[in-house]
């Protein structure tokens, strides 16, 4: 492939040679991409270029050039590709998915106005009633932590976005937006629409044709994606008919609109699509977060032990540990950090467009390219992080035990215009949870037979989120008396 330059015949950055037509994605990890970027990092630098299905990329592994770039030029790099091949699938209801248009700014508005960092503490009281709920969850069947936290983190989105409740198993609303899920999450990556985008004729051919069942499944899901979005916004609309609707982003956005002059003609649509994407886009993340917290307090139980002695002096027994006690638990707050630099939620975050041709440090930046941040990268960079691989929460913490001013697991949610606008809540979701767990359970390698601790040997699931799954561990409760704990802190509420 030649590697055209600009006008001014800067060069593009370096990068590994590809194929015609697929260009290097044979050569990338479909499941860990970002240790393949560590290995063309070492031998590139800190911004490489590789070739996606014809897709130019720019790869940036340093937090200074992710900030130069999608920060301070954020007016250039806020864009998205593939926009044809997303409204093919029906994603373009997706806000991380819209090209950087009026559209796209009226999501960001609705964001803006119901999950700003001001706004959010109001659903505090909403978040400790959920975490409370995941004890009592883990008390009757600590088995199955897993299904718990994943119930728990679509709960917590679904109330904020909707007000709804959901039901304690296999609720139906989720059920139904987990199977749009099915559909949207392998169809939604930039790989599986770049397939679309060298091969067209994929939607077009007849559904009983062989490749036609490629077409169907599209077909199938566009009619899921239509209902997810239309379901719970209509529940929303109906409870607010009879008076009944609470707080959450939905209802305070239609009451907003409520004789506003300027309010778009698409708000409705607006509105449904971006409930549909912050659902999307926040239960699998806050869940793989959590997930993250567990795996490595299974396998760190000093830190474990720490933080606990440090909930007990601050909180005590009788009580359970809420948003005030926040600032006086500076190690809860580093575990969640540690937890998510150890493994970012998001390893390699979404891809940004570039708008116009630009130059960085001498490198061309060809208009129509996408840049990908590798966050893992930069959060085992060792000269920042010694021992990368290593668990260590104190690394956040000042001399005294106070919490310092690395705020790297920030990166995690993303960079410039498209930062992630649930961040706020998101990580007090995070919090309460971490902090109500620790305080009343202790998190310990499972035994086999003969009593002997089982190593836990999780997979990491592929995509955009990577969690730890299928380890066995054993969730005890720290103290007698655990329910009435619960009980009692419910009531103070
Ligand atoms: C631990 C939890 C979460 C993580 C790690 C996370 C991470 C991210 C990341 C990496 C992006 C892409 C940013 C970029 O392109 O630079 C993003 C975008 C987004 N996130 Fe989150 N997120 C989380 C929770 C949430 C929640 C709870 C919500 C809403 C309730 C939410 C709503 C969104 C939306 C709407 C976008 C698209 C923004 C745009 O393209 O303009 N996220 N998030």
């Amino acid at each position: 492939i030649p590697r055209w330059r600009s006008k001014r015949s800067s060069p593009l950055p370096p990068g590994p040679t590809g194929l015609p037509h697929i260009g290097n994605i044979l050569q990338i990890d479909p499941e860990k991409p970002y240790l393949t970027f560590r290995k063309w990092r070492r031998r590139y630098g800190d911004i490489f270029f590789c070739r996606v299905w014809g897709q130019n990329t720019i790869v940036v592994s340093s937090e200074k050039i992710a900030r130069e770039l999608l920060d301070k030029r954020s007016s250039n790099y806020s864009d998205k590709m593939l926009v044809a091949e997303s409204k093919a699938y029906s994603l373009d209801f997706n806000t991380a998915w819209l090209p950087y248009t009026d559209t796209w700014r009226f999501h960001r508005r609705i964001y803006h106005l119901s999950l700003r960092q001001e706004v959010v503490p109001k659903y505090r009281p909403m978040q400790l009633r959920r975490a409370y709920k995941v004890i009592e969850d883990l008390l009757e069947d600590p088995e199955g932590f897993e299904e718990h936290l994943q119930a728990h983190s679509a709960a917590i989105v679904m109330s904020v976005l909707y007000g709804y409740e959901t039901a304690s198993k296999k609720d139906p609303m989720v059920s139904m937006i987990e199977t749009a899920n099915d559909y949207i999450i392998p169809f939604g990556t930039p790989a599986s629409m770049g397939i679309v985008k060298a091969f067209p004729f994929l939607l077009s051919i007849p559904t009983w044709l062989p490749g036609g069942k490629f077409r169907q499944a599209v077909m199938d899901g566009k009619k899921q994606v239509k209902e997810m979005l239309e379901v719970p916004y209509q529940y929303v609309v109906k409870s607010m008919k009879m008076g009944i609707a609470p707080t959450s982003m939905t209802a305070d956005m239609l009451q907003w609109s409520e004789g506003k002059d300027d309010v778009p003609d698409d708000f409705e649509e607006c509105l449904m699509n971006a409930g549909g994407t912050a659902f999307q886009a926040g239960a699998d993340t806050t869940f793989t977060t959590l997930q993250g917290f567990v795996y490595r307090m299974v396998t760190n139980p000093e830190a474990q032990k720490r933080a606990q002695a440090q909930i007990d002096a601050v909180v005590g027994t009788d009580r359970l540990p809420d948003f005030e006690d926040r600032e006086s638990l500076p190690l809860i707050e580093a575990i969640v950090r540690e937890t998510i630099r150890a493994m970012p939620t998001v390893p390699v975050n979404l891809p940004h467009g570039v708008t116009n041709d630009d130059i960085y440090e001498g490198y061309f930046i060809p208009k129509g390219a996408i840049v990908l941040v590798s966050t893992w990268e930069i959060l085992h960079d060792e000269t920042r992080y010694p021992e990368p691989m290593a668990f260590k929460p104190e690394r956040f913490l000042n001399a005294d035990g106070s919490i310092g001013d690395d705020m790297c697991h920030l990166m995690t949610f993303g960079f410039g215009r498209r930062l992630c606008p649930g961040r706020h809540f998101a990580l007090a979701s995070v919090w309460s949870a971490v902090a109500c767990m620790l305080a009343t359970f202790n998190f310990e390698k499972a035994k086999d037979a003969q009593g002997r601790d089982i190593e836990p040997n999780p997979r990491w699931t592929p995509g955009l989120t990577s969690r730890p799954t299928d380890f066995p561990c054993r969730i005890t409760p720290r103290f007698p008396g655990t329910a009435e704990r619960v009980a009692r802190a419910r009531v103070l509420l």
